[in-house]
């Protein structure tokens, strides 16, 4: 096998909750594997079954169909001391243990490997650290999780699970509630931990711009479909990266990795550098004025920064899209 090791394994899944016999199935034929080193984002609409597929792979629910291995061996053989040496899961729920400080809380991630008294060894200590150290949360490890911003917790929860010393970390949305800078902070690092700690990271997000930056691998799911799988660029580049948006009104511009409304603007002939015309195609979408239809041509320039309009003959420029804005509404 390559170097990249195989943790875990599912071929042919079907999940779901209730009994065989009476089941109320959220999705089939899914097939799957994670390897160490790789960062997987697992993306799909509301209720598609991303969480009942973290919780079948986290053991909490039975498959209703097929079978997932760990490390070769059916996951349902595992003990569950075993599975919590192996897996450490980040969910969405926010922590009550307002009176711990983070390192005592990553300390709670040496809880499967600890004696029965819970006492830490000096190795257990430096797993400790070190997990502290990879996160960046040094400088707040005294302080208590009640006194934490909703960042710098989610770090801290992640180095609990980074002192679990698991091959796989699981996480539900980690970056939700986060602002931009977190958002980007959080899965740069978890990035870091599956490149340099050889770890496999699933995880759950809605952050497709995040997650495109990012991750190895994508898994698209989709209601009553397999799952599709492939790294970021190729679902870009063959156009799968839609099955995310089955709207009609919205689309993934391959150009610039963002989602944009489709519209019915008739753009006019436009010159001007690549980010200049994206920037004004998104602008006239978003203005709408009947106005656009009598321009004929529209030049940007960035230094100084100007647009000139052609209309019915006559020249007009403007140093703003505000200004530009302005004239249209007249
Ligand atoms: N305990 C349960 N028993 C029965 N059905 C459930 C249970 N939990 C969730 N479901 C149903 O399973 C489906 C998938 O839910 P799930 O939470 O897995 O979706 P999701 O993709 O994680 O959604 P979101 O992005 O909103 O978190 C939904 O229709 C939901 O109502």
């Amino acid at each position: 096998m390559s170097r990249r090791d195989i943790i875990l394994q599912a071929e042919g899944l079907s999940i779901g909750y209730g009994s065989k016999s009476q089941a109320a199935m959220i999705a089939e034929e899914l097939s799957f594997k994670l390897e160490k080193g790789q960062l997987t984002c697992l993306l799909g609409p509301n209720g598609v079954g991303k969480s009942t597929l973290i919780k079948t792979i986290l053991g909490q629910i039975a498959p209703l169909k097929g079978s997932i291995k760990m490390n070769g061996k059916p996951l349902l053989n595992i003990g569950y001391k075993e599975l919590s040496k192996s897996i450490a899961v980040v969910l969405t729920e926010k922590v009550r243990l307002g009176n711990l400080t983070v390192r005592d809380l990553v300390a709670l991630g040496r809880t499967p490997h600890t004696n029965w008294l819970g006492s830490l060894s000096k190795q257990d200590q430096l797993i400790i650290d070190r997990a502290i150290r990879l996160t960046h949360i040094s400088y707040i490890q005294d302080k208590v999780l009640s006194e934490l911003s909703d960042g710098q917790l989610q770090k801290a929860m992640i180095a609990r699970a980074l002192a679990q010393d698991g091959d796989l970390l699981i996480l539900d949305e980690p970056t939700a509630h986060l602002d931009l800078i977190n958002r980007f902070e959080v899965m740069q690092l978890l990035r870091n931990i599956a490149h340099e700690e050889e770890k496999a990271i699933l995880l759950v997000t809605h952050d497709l711009d995040i997650a495109i930056d990012t991750a190895d691998e994508f898994w698209l799911m989709q209601c009553g479909l397999p799952l599709v799988i492939g790294t970021p660029e190729d679902l870009i580049v063959n156009g799968q990266i839609n099955l995310l948006l089955p709207s009609e009104r919205l689309s993934f511009d391959k150009m610039t990795g963002k989602v944009l409304t489709s519209s019915d603007v008739n753009y006019p002939l436009m010159e001007g550098g690549d980010y200049l015309i994206f920037w004004m195609k998104l602008f006239l979408r978003k203005i709408h004025s009947t106005k656009v239809n009598s321009i004929s041509k529209i030049s940007i320039i960035d230094d100084p920064f100007s647009i000139y309009i052609e209309k019915q003959e006559n020249h007009f420029r403007f140093e703003t899209f505000n200004d530009f804005k302005s004239f249209l509404k007249d």
